[in-house]
């Protein structure tokens, strides 16, 4: 028997999961751990909350957890409540799938005052992460300015527009559904520092920022080039540009019937923050894109702001013994091998970019290579002590650890617990969710 510790419950580590289980069967058992006493990670935490047909890929990766030889070991703190050391003495692989949960800085003077937050933060926000549960952004005031140009600055614009039916069916937590209901917000400027030719947002998400109840996003017809230059394009991007192309047809008089609009403003870089305990413009420059690249052309001004959120990338969050690559954000590896059995899959092996699907042929991989590892001994010749070592280490330390049966009981008490047409009201601290789960 071989046994192998996967760090995280989110897509990629159930992605390896279930690819070990395909692997080896019967031949390996695999332990699954989270800081929180929940399982998915990103699904949970990540998936804006009214995309609930993108979450229920939890539904596969409950199938993987509910197998006699995977188990959830939730609300386990490695580097912490055990040391990767330990986990190396008791695995015969360890994997990290620890995605990236921070947010990258943009280093800009001002980034600091009041009412500037991260997506890693507003996302969690009103997705009911533990940790910014209490973030409380003000939305008392009309003009918030979201940076950067992909999925997740769309997810967070469309969120800040929604109304209360638009809401319907969707999993976003009390307290932020009440704040965002009764927000002031009038204007949304979406800051990108490319043109609409390298915009990262994927077109379905577009196409809903396109059919808002109370809000219509207005283009600049002078920042496209000349139309023929979209053939050129790939299919995806070409239909990104043919929605901005559309929302810069929109007819003022249309504009004028919508509460709030969502302005994007490209070749636009923000330069700093300006305010004196909470923010109140963002200083940019135009650019301009050379060879692909945002180019800055000197030219400023002032964008007023009474919140900020940087949608601008994410950082995985280093873990004492496991060499960390600082400039990129993510564990240092060779094609998810860090150390000899020590391994890394999804956004902490290759930086924060692609679908939740994209962590499933990484799975696979991680465990091929592994199989490869085992044949060629580099594992060592003899199984480890695994679970069994591990519930001993876990009793004698006293661990409160959350079971996938234990999770199943708070996810039972969220569901009864959901407002009427949503999926569940989530807990939002760790004391509710142990609580739930007893
Ligand atoms: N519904 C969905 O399918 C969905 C939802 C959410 C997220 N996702 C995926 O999750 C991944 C992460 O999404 P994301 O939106 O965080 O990342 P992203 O797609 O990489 O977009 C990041 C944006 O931030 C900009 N940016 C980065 N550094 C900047 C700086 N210093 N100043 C100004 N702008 C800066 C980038 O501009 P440049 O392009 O100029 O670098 C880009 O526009 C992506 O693969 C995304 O597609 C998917």
């Amino acid at each position: 028997m071989r046994h192998i510790a996967i760090i995280g419950s989110g897509p990629a580590g159930y992605y390896t999961a279930e690819a070990a289980q395909k692997q080896w069967g019967d031949e390996v058992s695999v332990d699954v751990f989270d800081l929180l006493p929940v399982p998915y990670g990103l699904i949970r935490f990540g998936v804006a909350p009214d995309h609930q047909s993108i979450k229920g890929v939890s539904r596969r990766y409950e199938k993987t957890a509910l197998n006699e030889n995977v188990r959830f070991v939730g609300n386990v703190a490695v580097g912490k409540d055990i040391t990767v050391a330990e986990l190396r003495e008791l695995y015969d692989a360890v994997i990290f799938a620890t995605g990236a949960p921070n947010d990258r800085q943009l280093g800009l003077e001002g980034e600091d005052l009041d009412n500037i937050f991260g997506s890693a933060e507003f996302v969690g926000w009103y997705n009911g992460h533990p940790k910014f549960a209490d973030l409380d952004p003000d939305l008392s005031k009309g003009h918030v300015v979201v940076i950067g140009m992909g999925n997740v600055a769309l997810d967070v614009a469309r969120i800040l527009s929604k109304t209360e039916t638009e809401f319907e069916g969707a999993d976003v937590v009390a307290h932020a559904l009440e704040s965002l209901l009764g927000s002031k917000i009038e204007k949304i400027t979406i800051l990108g520092r490319r043109g609409p030719h390298q915009i990262m947002m994927t077109p379905k998400e577009l196409g809903e920022l396109g059919a808002l109840e109370r809000a219509s996003p207005r283009v600049d017809k002078d920042d496209f080039p000349d139309e023929a230059e979209d053939a050129l394009l790939e299919p995806g991007l070409r239909k990104s540009v043919t929605h901005l192309r559309s929302f810069a047809a929109i007819p003022e008089d249309m504009h004028a019937e919508k509460a709030i609009e969502i302005e994007f403003d490209m070749f636009a870089s923000p330069v700093r923050f300006l305010g004196d305990e909470k923010v109140e413009a963002v200083k940019v420059e135009r650019t301009k894109v050379e060879a692909g690249r945002a180019v800055g052309t000197g030219e400023t001004y002032e964008v007023p702001a009474s919140m900020v959120i940087t949608c601008i990338g994410y950082r995985t969050s280093p873990i004492p013994d496991v060499p960390f690559d600082e400039r990129a954000g993510r564990f240092a590896n060779d094609g998810g091998r860090i150390l000899p059995g020590m391994y890394c899959v999804g956004w902490a092996r290759r930086g924060p970019t692609g679908t939740i699907g994209t962590n499933r042929p990484d799975g696979y991989d991680i465990v091929e290579k592994i199989a490869e590892d085992l044949d060629g001994g580099v594992l060592g010749r003899k199984g480890k002590g695994g679970r069994e070592a591990f519930d001993a280490l876990a009793n004698q330390r006293k661990l409160d650890i959350v079971t996938f049966r234990d999770w199943k009981k708070i996810e039972e008490a969220e569901e009864e617990a959901a407002r009427a047409g949503a999926p569940r009201e989530k807990f939002v601290d760790i004391e509710s969710m142990i609580k739930a789960s007893r």
